[in-house]
């Protein structure tokens, strides 16, 4: 299964949010989505999971308008996992992950051992499964986070969208979550992140979207859209690099003049900087 977006655009309270951005989503791939604060990546997560509609643009699922799924189909097609998702009710954490399997068997079916099955190998995969007996609303930042994404991954869906989650994570569970999402991917499953962190990005996915003021300022292999030019024309930054096994790691390292700097090099030592 496939998403494919073109020309999506999106206003909210006069502010230009998303400007024509073009994405797709394949089967198999590991997608970070990067780029500023505001930049409009939760946005066009919304948009891709089908939960808002874009002011102007297409999104099709293997060729089908998003819009002209059945919600189930939807929902059984494309997992999502919002940004800032909570829990409100005090509901325990296996529950909570069992919530995923309903786009499958409907609120009156049955759960199948299939279900089970599922919701144990989602708990696997983050790491929750000492935690099912808990209070979903007693758990930590991290902890909801992890299992939230259980949640999603237990719906068994073609297509991932999660909205950072990892931000909440300490670094082990971070390095667990890359893992498990690439081996998501490797599975077959297009999976779609929004993600801050660039070096997890870099190591980690096939796949770098860049945005940066409602436009995708490039979509490609990691080590050719977080080059020197981007990151500073992006974020004003600077970057390390490194690397070690054969993997690439980027660490932002100095903040830059900010706007419009575009570096002419690493030995570039006129650079307007600050030292952090
Ligand atoms: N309903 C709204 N009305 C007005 N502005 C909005 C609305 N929703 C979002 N925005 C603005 O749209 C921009 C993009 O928001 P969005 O949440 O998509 O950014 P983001 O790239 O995910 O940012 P962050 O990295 O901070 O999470 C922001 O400037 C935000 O303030």
């Amino acid at each position: 299964m496939r998403l494919d977006a073109r020309g999506l655009s999106l206003t909210r309270g006069g502010h230009r949010i998303l400007d024509g951005v073009d994405v797709a989503l394949r089967a198999g791939e590991f997608v970070a989505v990067v780029g500023p604060n505001g930049a409009g990546k939760s946005s066009l997560l919304r948009l891709l999971a089908g939960l808002a509609r874009p002011d102007a643009g297409e999104i099709a699922c293997d060729g089908v308008p998003l819009g002209k799924l059945p919600p189930r189909t939807r929902a059984r097609s494309i997992a999502y996992l919002e940004q800032r998702a909570a829990v409100h009710w005090p509901m325990r954490v296996d529950e909570i992950v069992a919530l995923g399997r309903l786009p499958s068997r409907g609120p009156l079916g049955a759960a199948t051992s299939a279900d089970a099955a599922a919701i144990a190998a989602a708990m696997e995969m983050t790491t929750t499964t000492a935690l099912a007996g808990r209070r979903a609303d007693t758990l930590s930042g991290g902890e909801r986070m992890r299992v939230l994404l259980a949640r999603a991954l237990a719906v068994g869906a073609p297509l991932l969208l999660a909205d950072e989650p990892v931000a909440a994570l300490d670094p082990h569970h971070q390095l667990h979550v890359m893992a498990t999402l690439r081996e998501t991917a490797r599975r077959g499953a297009g999976v779609m992140i929004v993600l801050h962190d660039l070096a997890l990005a870099t190591r980690f996915c096939d796949r770098v979207v860049l945005l940066a003021a409602g436009r995708c300022l490039a979509d490609g292999p990691p080590a050719e859209v977080l080059d020197d030019r981007r990151l500073a024309e992006a974020y004003a930054v600077d970057v390390l690099r490194g690397s070690e096994g054969g993997e690439p790691w980027i660490l932002p390292w100095r903040r830059l003049a900010p706007a419009g700097v575009v570096r002419t090099g690493r030995d570039d030592q006129s650079k307007p900087e600050e030292t952090r």
